[in-house]
């Protein structure tokens, strides 16, 4: 978390050169979340028959990213996304709206027909996270949940027409708000994939 001073600087800064929004809940400084919170139901952007997905916990792992697949809010250059266990989530109204965005990636992105909000991701594929649900807690009318914790797919913006030479500014915006940056996942995340596929190295290489 950063101090008053340095969040005025980003403020004034960021008004006056009118800095593309990074997400909302992260341009004005990071709200922290409540560490005893227990859940919720997050809400698609329909104005009737909204999807309706109910979380029996907090989030884990919440974090701003950059990559062209996870859902934004919009005019944000980030979307961001946290985890729950799967057996923590479930859909709760207007389930039929749903579908998966991109039936070839490994996170199949469950989003509304109608509205384009991502409610949910899942791994039905052998991965390191699955097991685990990708969610979007500003979709819940609750404050409470786990604030974001890192900055990952920074560079990845480029990808989506970001312009290069502006990407240092928003590494450095993210860092005035306590949030380190990086261009994959953070690295216990990126550990936790590595060990993943070393003991997948080794379970085929003990059959042959
Ligand atoms: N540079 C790529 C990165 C995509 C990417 O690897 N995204 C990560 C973070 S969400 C991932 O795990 N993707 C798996 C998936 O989308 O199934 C992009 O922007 O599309
Ligand atoms: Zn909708
Ligand atoms: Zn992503």
């Amino acid at each position: 978390m950063t101090n008053l001073p340095q969040r005025i600087f980003t403020y004034v800064r960021d008004t006056f050169t009118m800095a593309p929004s990074l997400h909302p809940s992260i341009d004005n400084g990071i709200k922290k979340g409540d560490a005893n919170f227990t859940g919720g139901k997050l809400y698609c952007h329909c104005p009737s028959n909204k999807v309706e997905v109910t979380l029996g916990s907090n989030v884990l792992h919440n974090h701003a990213c950059g990559c062209s697949k996870c859902w934004k809010p919009k005019s944000a250059l980030f979307s961001v996304v946290g985890v729950i266990p799967t057996d923590k989530l479930s859909v709760t109204a207007n389930k039929q709206k749903l579908h998966i965005t991109d039936k070839s990636a490994a996170i199949q992105r469950n989003a509304c027909k109608e509205c384009g909000v991502h409610l949910f991701g899942r791994i039905e594929v052998d991965h390191p996270f699955k097991g685990l649900d990708f969610v979007h807690t500003e979709l819940s009318d609750k404050s409470g949940w786990q604030e974001p914790q890192f900055a990952a797919f920074v560079s990845s913006i480029i990808e989506q027409g970001f312009d290069p030479s502006q990407i240092d500014g928003v590494r450095s915006r993210f860092n005035s708000v306590g949030l380190e940056t990086y261009d994959v996942l953070s690295p216990p995340l990126m550990d936790a994939i590595a060990t993943h596929t070393a003991a997948q190295k080794n379970k085929t290489s003990s059959k042959l």
